[in-house]
């Protein structure tokens, strides 16, 4: 049987090629129109550039236009998986936004590139390669939207870029990769036990991202107390706690009802109500703050933004952003 795979191409480092002086940039074509099927006639692929940008410039918008897409090409053309390759700065939050939002069983694979396309080392055209034997795989199925960049399989929901420029830049920090590709084989030991999506056609603005420090300063926090903002995440510090300089800041915000979730700014391991000082977790919990365990702070953003698209509030919206280990 034929498969049928959807490659959108978005733009990034992979689409992207170096000049006389090293610096990089997308040039008049995308050197991913280069590239020749090495599967032959069992593959069938759908080729479409929907957009040329590098990853910086990708915000919920386009991620939504992707997701319409996806379920646009589903409903019209029966694929049978799909491959989207996108800029590493922002990929694992376009990841994580599908995981969240595509309900369908059928692979969704991301990939990338550190190194542009004439670059010695150039990783591009292998990993757009892998990615479309995970995409084609039957293995992959049911497993949410995956990361696959230099032989490793990663879940939407944990993977993180570690590294500005090295090739194993993607990590699932505490968990680690579900996969591998060993030379052309597609390998999973891990199963993915509860995935959730949400129905969403407009996206919500204006939900803040805080990383806390030693010492942090409450003026930003308390900018944000306003009727316009809909959502704010923190990255606390430790097991998840904030200096109690910010919180009458937080208080603010949470009589104005705005959601306050709060993650750890910790690589490993997970935000828990844990410390009984002030500003400690226990004192967050019991003023309001959700903990969305396990998340980095970009993901917690992307459930939070997605939540609010979809309508959710109150106990409902802190229930779907608190339960990420699951
Ligand atoms: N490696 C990359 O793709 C990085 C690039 N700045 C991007 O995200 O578009």
């Amino acid at each position: 049987m034929v498969k049928k795979i959807l490659v959108l191409h978005t733009g990034g480092t992979i689409a992207m090629s170096e000049d006389e002086n090293g610096a990089v940039a997308p040039g008049a074509e995308n050197p991913l129109n280069q590239f020749k099927n090495p599967f032959g006639s069992e593959y069938e692929l759908l080729i479409e550039n929907i957009f040329n940008i590098p990853s910086p410039h990708m915000g919920p918008a386009e991620m939504l236009q992707l997701k319409k897409r996806i379920m646009d090409a589903y409903e019209k053309d029966q694929i049978d998986g799909v491959v989207i390759t996108h800029g590493t700065d922002t990929l694992e939050e376009t990841a994580y936004f599908l995981d969240l939002t595509v309900p369908l069983k059928i692979p969704i694979v991301l990939t990338g590139a550190m190194r542009s396309a004439n670059e010695i080392g150039s990783d591009g055209l292998y990993n757009f390669k892998t990615a479309i034997l995970t995409a084609a795989s039957p293995e992959a199925r049911g497993m949410g939207v995956l990361v696959v960049m230099n032989d490793e399989i990663h879940t939407a929901r944990y993977v993180t870029k570690t590294h500005t420029t090295n090739v194993a830049t993607f990590r699932t920090p505490t968990f680690g990769p579900i996969g591998l590709i060993l030379r052309d084989e597609v390998r999973f030991f891990e199963k993915l036990l509860h995935h959730v999506s949400l129905p969403i056609d407009q996206v919500v603005d204006h939900v803040y991202l805080f990383k806390a420090y030693a010492g942090m300063d409450p003026e930003l926090l308390e900018m944000a107390a306003t009727s316009k903002t809909n959502g704010v995440v923190i990255e606390a510090l430790g097991a998840g706690n904030l200096p109690p300089r910010v919180l009458s800041a937080l208080e603010k915000l949470l009589a104005l009802k705005i959601p306050v979730v709060l993650v750890s700014r910790s690589f490993n391991g997970i935000a828990q109500e844990v410390y009984a000082y002030p500003g400690g977790g226990v004192q967050l919990k019991q003023m309001g703050v959700t903990f969305c365990h396990g998340l980095n702070g970009q993901k917690a953003r992307i459930k939070l933004l997605v939540g609010l698209s979809a309508g959710l509030s109150g106990k409902e919206l802190a229930t779907f952003v608190s339960e990420a280990i699951s």
